[in-house]
């Protein structure tokens, strides 16, 4: 390595080179056929770079999308896209790319949230950022289940490509998104950017369909998903992935896995984005044929104490002091008196005795409702002060709905 490293903001006329390296990051090759298709969602401006003698060796970005929370939808800095030519790895060009991109977030004042997906769950705990949602993943023998029940009167599905589709979907999407902490808007170009499905993404599969469910209300969920044939001794061995399913009614949940899960000549169902409080094992014959495994999705890193806790609401009431630390941002770090509902939430410094003492981290992970602070209370995480804190904590910073991350952006 020479001395000669700088960070700076990237511009326009980095996008190319960019590329090349995040793909080399990842152990791939810039694909011709996606090449142009990140320049969509590309935010120069937020775009952290680190160079060599003016050569791109470590890179950040941080996407300008809003995600549902407990009562609400509000701004949070989505990071993505890091990585360090392997050339200049454990010399903490990551850790300076991600000081630059927290403190840019930080200072713009309108991102309470940092939020990330990690490639690798050792990485980011450092940095503050808690880890907030787990996925499911599915592997179906769609042979060896049925989902129950009957398309209820004026029900009905509908195969297309999604683009044909899009503006069903998206209404669903939006309504669902309201409904459920853990989901990432989709502004500007975001929904051309993931439905383009351009062959660099199919990886083997076909081209991306969509499957609406409706009533005569409308379009009440779909499923994206693809296939890919297959055979082997015994006959047919194809495959459905699913890429994205939300149902807003439990009729069209059900359907929807009534249709994947019987497609002729597929014996197996993927889908790596189940919620973990998905309805599915209640309504198959057999759940132990449902193999699912739990994953860590969405990593949570608060960047504004009182503004996070204030954006979302809480399942009980709760009047409690919390004691917060956090080692970068000073600001974030003293007592909140948080006096809050399911309508409301309100948030001040105070000097009272906390009930309660964590650090940035818990609270990131506490925040989208999909990790009980009686869990990191057991884990040494939280610590409580004044006894039963813990308890009406856990209560009040639960939701109904746990949160579900379907994109990995
Ligand atoms: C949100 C996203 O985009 S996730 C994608 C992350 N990128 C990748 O996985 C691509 C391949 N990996 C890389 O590009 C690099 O290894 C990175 C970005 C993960 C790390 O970059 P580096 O510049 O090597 O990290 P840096 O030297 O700043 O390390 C900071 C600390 O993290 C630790 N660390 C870095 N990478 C890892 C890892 N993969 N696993 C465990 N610890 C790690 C370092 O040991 C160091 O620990 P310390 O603070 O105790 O000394």
């Amino acid at each position: 390595m020479t001395n000669d490293l700088v960070l700076r903001t990237a511009t326009d006329a980095d996008y190319a080179e960019l590329e090349a390296h995040i793909a080399n990051a990842f152990l791939e090759d810039v694909d011709e056929d996606t090449a142009d298709h990140n320049r969509m969602i590309f935010e120069p401006g937020r775009t952290q770079l680190m160079t060599d003698a003016g050569r791109i060796v470590g890179s950040g970005l941080i996407l300008t999308r809003d995600l549902s929370v407990p009562g609400g939808v509000i701004p949070a800095a989505h990071v993505t896209g890091v990585g360090v030519a392997s050339t200049h790895r454990r010399r903490g060009v990551l850790t300076t790319l991600m000081n630059a991109m927290l403190t840019e977030a930080h200072d713009r004042g309108t991102e309470p949230l940092a939020v990330l997906w990690a490639s690798e769950g050792a990485i980011y705990g450092r940095y503050g950022y808690g880890l907030a949602s787990w996925r499911v993943s599915y592997e179906i023998g769609s042979r060896d289940i049925t989902v129950g029940g009957s398309t209820p009167d004026g029900g009905r599905l509908r195969t297309a490509a999604t683009r044909d589709v899009l503006d069903d979907v998206r209404a669903v999407f939006d309504r669902v998104l309201v409904q459920r902490p853990g989901l990432s808007t989709r502004p500007g170009q975001w929904w051309e950017y993931l439905t383009a499905d351009p062959k660099g993404w199919r990886r083997g599969m076909s081209s991306e369909r969509t499957v609406v469910y409706e009533d005569d209300g409308g379009v009440r969920g779909y499923a994206r998903y693809r296939l890919k044939s297959g055979w082997n001794e015994t006959g047919p061995d194809g495959e459905v992935r699913v890429t994205e399913l939300l149902a807003e009614t439990p009729e069209a949940h059900a359907a929807l896995w009534r249709f994947l899960t019987s497609v002729d000549l597929v014996r197996t169902v993927k889908y790596a984005h189940g919620p973990v409080d998905d309805p599915l094992p209640h309504l198959v014959n057999n759940p132990d044929a449902l193999v699912g495994s739990a994953g860590a999705s969405l990593w949570v890193r608060i960047l504004d104490v009182a503004g996070a806790l204030a954006a979302r609401r809480y399942a009980a009431p709760v009047d409690v002091v919390l004691e917060v630390t956090d080692p970068t941002f000073a600001g974030n770090t003293g007592r909140w008196r948080l006096v809050a509902d399911d309508a409301k939430a309100d948030v001040t410094p105070t000097d009272a005795d906390a009930d309660l003492a964590l650090d940035v981290r818990a609270l990131g992970s506490l925040y989208l409702g999909g990790v009980s602070a009686a869990t990191l209370a057991a884990g040494g995480l939280v610590t409580e002060r004044t006894p039963g804190s813990v308890a009406r904590l856990s209560t009040a910073f639960g939701w109904h709905r746990a949160p579900v991350t379907v994109e990995v952006f």
